[in-house]
């Protein structure tokens, strides 16, 4: 199913987006007014073949939780049992995540790829039940995932991306929830772009100085141990993964291949994007950096695949919530090209 989804994954089309671009200068605002939001409605509709590109509606984010084996060395404050409580509590409707997709009309879809604690039990018709593995292996000490484990994990979020099409879904959102699974993003992100630990390790969900000394070296001790090579995505993750972390890599991918965008949210996104791409390079034409998180690693991440994110509201929450406010943006980029009468059409003079 990865092979099939890798082979499936096209560069985007250059005559759309010709058209996109001639199409811009048609409009009634002067060239290059919306900054931005030109260049992504271009490359939407390369990566759709057509021009307008289909508005991206509606919008459904799905949550991938996992926990993680790291969870021993005290990276987080946090204690593991809150990642199914959390999970709970997006079944029930009560995370932010469900508060911004209400106001943006999005759907919201829960999957337990790996919750190592017993999960409460709101609405579990609206769980999709998914578990590879209760949660990772401590990665300081031996390989966090098997690569069967981390080749099923992603072939989760390959599903999940299919089904959420096949259900009518316009555009895809990352999210995520997994305490402790900042300091597998970090090790991703490193191990993807070659940073140094200590550039791409952040507070999380809100640690000490103390902690984060321990979190950097813990990110280092992982790498050094393992030497994962970036051109082996699929070693990468079985070595400093985390199961939601290689549900998102296969999300991703899912939506490239069907060619639709996916908005990316904080750091956990994009650890999982950077090792998408190390998968499938033309697989970037797909995703769309939602927003800029606090974790310094989603910035080192964002550059290395050459996107700019969407809105920096100083964000670090996860669970898809910067993705969600970015839809409207990108809905708005894709709806110019729709709506906007052109000079011609509108009688408006040119310069
Ligand atoms: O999205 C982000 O960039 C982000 C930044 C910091 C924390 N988080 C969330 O907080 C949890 C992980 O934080 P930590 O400190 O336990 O590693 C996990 O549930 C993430 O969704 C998410
Ligand atoms: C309460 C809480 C909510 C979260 N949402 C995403 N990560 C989280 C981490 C915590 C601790």
């Amino acid at each position: 199913m990865l092979e099939t989804t890798l082979a499936a994954i096209r560069p985007l089309d250059q005559a759309a987006m010709t058209a996109a671009r001639e199409l811009h200068t048609r409009l009634t605002k002067p060239a290059g007014s919306l900054g931005a939001l030109e260049e992504l409605s271009v490359r939407l509709a390369g990566l759709a073949g057509a021009c307008p590109p289909p508005l991206p509606d509606p919008a459904s984010v799905a949550v991938f939780a996992g926990d993680h084996g790291v969870h021993a060395q005290g990276v987080t404050p946090w204690p593991q049992e809150v990642t199914a409580q959390m999970v709970g509590n997006f079944l029930a409707g009560g995370a932010v995540v469900n508060a911004f997709a209400r106001q943006l009309g999005a759907s919201v879809t829960v999957v337990d790829v790996g919750v190592a604690t017993v999960l409460p039990e709101p609405n579990p018709s609206r769980l999709v039940a998914a578990k590879v593995r209760a949660g990772s292996r401590d990665m300081t000490q031996q390989p966090a995932l098997t690569r069967e484990e981390a080749r099923a994990a992603i072939e989760v979020g390959i599903r999940v991306a299919d089904d959420l099409l096949d259900a009518g879904a316009g555009i895809l959102l990352t999210g995520d929830m997994g305490i402790a699974n900042t300091t597998p993003a970090a090790a991703l992100i490193a191990a993807c772009t070659g940073a140094d630990p200590a550039a791409v390790t952040g507070r999380g969900t809100g640690v000490d100085d103390a902690t984060y000394e321990r979190k950097v070296a813990v990110v280092r001790t992982a790498l050094d141990r393992h030497r994962p090579d970036p051109a082996d995505p699929l070693g990468v993750l079985a070595a400093v993964g985390g199961l939601e972390h290689a549900a998102l890599a296969g999300f991703i991918l899912g939506a490239a291949a069907r060619r639709c965008p996916v908005i990316l949210d904080g750091v956990i996104g994009v650890s999982a994007a950077l090792v998408a791409a190390a998968f499938a390079p033309e697989a970037v034409g797909a995703m769309v950096a939602g927003h800029r998180s606090v974790e310094p690693g989603a910035t080192v991440g964002l550059t290395r695949l050459g996107l700019e994110p969407l809105i920096d509201l100083g964000l670090r929450l996860g669970e898809g919530t910067g993705a969600l406010l970015a839809f409207p943006v990108v809905a708005s980029a894709v709806r110019v090209l729709h709506d906007v009468a052109t000079f011609d059409s509108a009688g408006v003079s040119e310069k």
